[in-house]
């Protein structure tokens, strides 16, 4: 294999444990350059969790992660790694400007002092023209709407121009048009040669949007295309669904 196969993540027996919770047991994961994938799962499956070992906010019990064939954490103190957090897991009444937050997003290629260039600047005002949050940039985020602030938070990993991008529901409580925005966005990215990871629990929208489906359990339990994934079988095991193949089965 040549380093060009490398996946671009990479995460082998990760284990994560909060006190006696075990979040992640074992996960095995690989994505290649340029996919667009979703991570599925129910709630506490461990998703979040799965995003926090990446970035390094959690310490894992046991495995490893690579990014770019390296540590994660290198690729992330690099600024190669975007991640957007629940919008629910923030504190929006932190004092900071729109414009500010996506500014955040350049950190990683600003140096110690965090001064701004041309290049940081271009890259902030493109990102916020691209999420159509412009007009807005010299607000406070505490004054911004739900589907507002999921944009904000997308011009921030824009800005970053990042290799692999990590979204932790992207459509939660955004509108319809919102939603065509930042899929059409994520597809942009896939094609300008990112790798995606989205959690979501938009299981009808994956098969449209995704070229690949992780289904999450504390450990990784299918995995492929999201039509090979998402079979009734597992949409009635996993989340409960009633289809009409399982109705009939
Ligand atoms: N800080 C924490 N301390 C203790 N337990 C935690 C902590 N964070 C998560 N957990 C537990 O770890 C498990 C995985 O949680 P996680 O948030 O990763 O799931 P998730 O798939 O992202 O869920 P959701 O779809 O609800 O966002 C859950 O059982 C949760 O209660």
């Amino acid at each position: 294999m040549t380093a060009g196969d490398q996946p671009v993540l990479r995460i082998r027996d990760l284990s994560v444990r909060y006190g006696e919770v075990l979040a992640l047991d074992g996960v095995d994961l690989d994505l290649s350059a340029g996919t667009l994938g979703a991570l599925l799962g129910v709630n506490g499956s461990g998703k979040s969790t799965l995003f926090n070992a990446v970035m390094g906010l959690v310490r894992p019990q046991q495995g490893e992660v690579r990014v770019l064939d390296g540590p994660s954490d290198r690729a992330r103190r690099a600024g190669r790694i975007a991640y957007m957090p629940q919008v629910s897991a923030v504190d929006w009444t932190f004092p900071v400007l729109v414009r500010d937050v996506v500014t955040m997003g350049r950190y990683g290629r600003m140096g110690f002092r965090r001064r701004a260039s041309r290049a940081d600047r271009a890259a902030v005002d493109e990102a916020l023209e691209r999420v159509d949050l412009a007009d807005l940039a010299d607000r406070q985020i505490g004054a911004l709407s739900g589907g507002q602030r999921q944009r904000v938070f997308l011009a921030r990993a824009l800005a970053q121009q990042a290799s692999l991008l990590l979204l932790d529901e992207p459509f939660a409580g955004v509108d319809a048009r919102s939603q065509a925005t930042i899929s059409s966005l994520l597809r942009e990215l896939r094609t300008e040669g990112a790798t995606l990871l989205v959690a979501t629990h938009d299981l009808a929208g994956v098969g449209r949007l995704c070229d690949r489906a992780v289904l999450l359990q504390q450990r990784v339990l299918a995995a492929g295309p999201p039509e090979e994934v998402l079979t009734p079988e597992v949409l009635s095991r996993v989340f409960g669904f009633v289809t009409d193949e399982t109705r009939s089965a």
